[in-house]
């Protein structure tokens, strides 16, 4: 919570959440109690998983992408049951609601589960049935994106996209797009042109992080090369003036996540990313949470840290509200519902104000 007067407002601003990590959503307590009730010896030669308190205070002192990445790939690896992924996605979105989202398009590492033997229809069905709890107990609508990792071989990507149970998942709706992510800086966007094509040539909706890490020159070859209609991070846009006003001027929308920029040292401080630049030029961009248990912040702690940074008006948060509701991969009628609940909330501000 942040000091603002305008705390409550940021809290009731009706949020839509386009990149989170479910795998980042998995809370110590339910990765320790998924590890011995699924009898997943956790890395004993690495004094940081001796208890929950040791594994915590290890998430606060990231050194980078690759850092973080190491101990994320771990502590996913408890998850074996459907009942898991449920349990991992249902803590989140009960999360998420609580902060003002209405609406949550979500990501997942399928390669991360396939690879230790889950198999694919576990991780879907365990995420189906959080999505329907989510839908009917909370009133918030969600989408999935499979996403593919950049540090596997381009082959190892071609063969889970063409397998059955996926492609199988794409063809009833269940995956609304496809994402690209893992360490950036070694495996640039070129890389996965034939994945992207594909995914295109199937209607599946597009997006890679580009930009986290890597330099402006990634961004500019995941929207010409693969197609991408978002960009996850986009932070490095703020270096590349000509290619900024080229998003701008397209609409492309930026997922950023302050607060993983900060804690993953990408920047100093929150005050550091060129978010007023966006502001001023134009470039559309949501704000978002990426791993919250591992950054230590939701999507609604994400708002207030940008507020703090950049005391931006109730005309800025209105506009990047409703830039993150018409760039959401929704249908129209749920976008109408989302904007017209934006305007309520700003009326009964101002309202309330006066
Ligand atoms: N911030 C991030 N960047 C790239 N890949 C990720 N996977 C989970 N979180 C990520
Ligand atoms: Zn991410």
């Amino acid at each position: 919570m942040c000091r603002s007067p305008l705390h409550p407002f940021l809290n009731k601003l009706p949020k839509a959440e386009h990149h989170v990590h479910l795998e980042g959503a998995l809370s110590v307590p339910l990765l320790f109690e998924l590890a011995s009730r699924n009898n997943i010896a956790l890395p004993k030669d690495d004094e940081v998983f001796a208890s929950q308190e040791t594994l915590s205070s290890r998430y606060k002192r990231f050194t980078s992408l690759d850092d973080f990445l190491h101990y994320y790939y771990i502590g996913m690896s408890v998850l074996i049951h459907p009942g898991d992924f449920e349990a991992l996605a249902w803590d989140y979105f009960q999360r998420a609601s609580a902060d003002g989202v209405h609406h949550a398009e979500v990501f997942f590492d399928p390669q991360a589960h396939t690879s230790r033997g889950v198999p694919y229809s576990t991780i879907l069905s365990g995420f189906n049935a959080a999505r329907s709890r989510a839908q009917t107990e909370l009133g918030i609508s969600t989408e999935l994106i499979c996403c593919f990792l950049r540090h596997l071989p381009v082959s190892d990507a071609l063969k889970t996209f063409d397998d059955a149970d996926v492609q199988a998942s794409f063809a009833d709706g269940h995956i609304k797009g496809i994402g690209l992510d893992s360490s950036e800086l070694e495996y640039p966007p070129h890389l996965f042109v034939e994945l992207f094509e594909k995914a295109g040539r199937q209607g599946l909706r597009r997006t890679a992080h580009c930009g986290e890490e890597g330099p402006a020159s990634y961004i500019a070859s995941g929207i010409e090369l693969l197609g991408i209609e978002r960009v996850d991070h986009g932070r490095a846009l703020g270096d590349d003036q000509d290619l900024l006003r080229q998003v701008a001027a397209s609409g492309t929308m930026l997922t950023l996540c302050p607060i993983s920029n900060v804690v993953l040292k990408g920047v100093s401080s929150i005050k550091d990313l060129p978010i007023r630049k966006f502001l001023d030029a134009g470039v559309n961009f949501s704000i978002n949470s990426d791993d919250p248990v591992y950054f230590g912040g939701y999507i609604l702690d994400n708002y207030c840290a940008v507020h703090e940074a950049f005391d931006l008006s109730i005309a800025e948060w209105t506009q990047i509200c409703r830039a993150g509701i018409e760039g959401s991969w929704c249908g129209d009628a749920r976008k109408s519902e989302m904007l017209a609940a934006l305007g309520r909330v700003v009326d009964e501000w101002k309202e309330q104000s006066v």
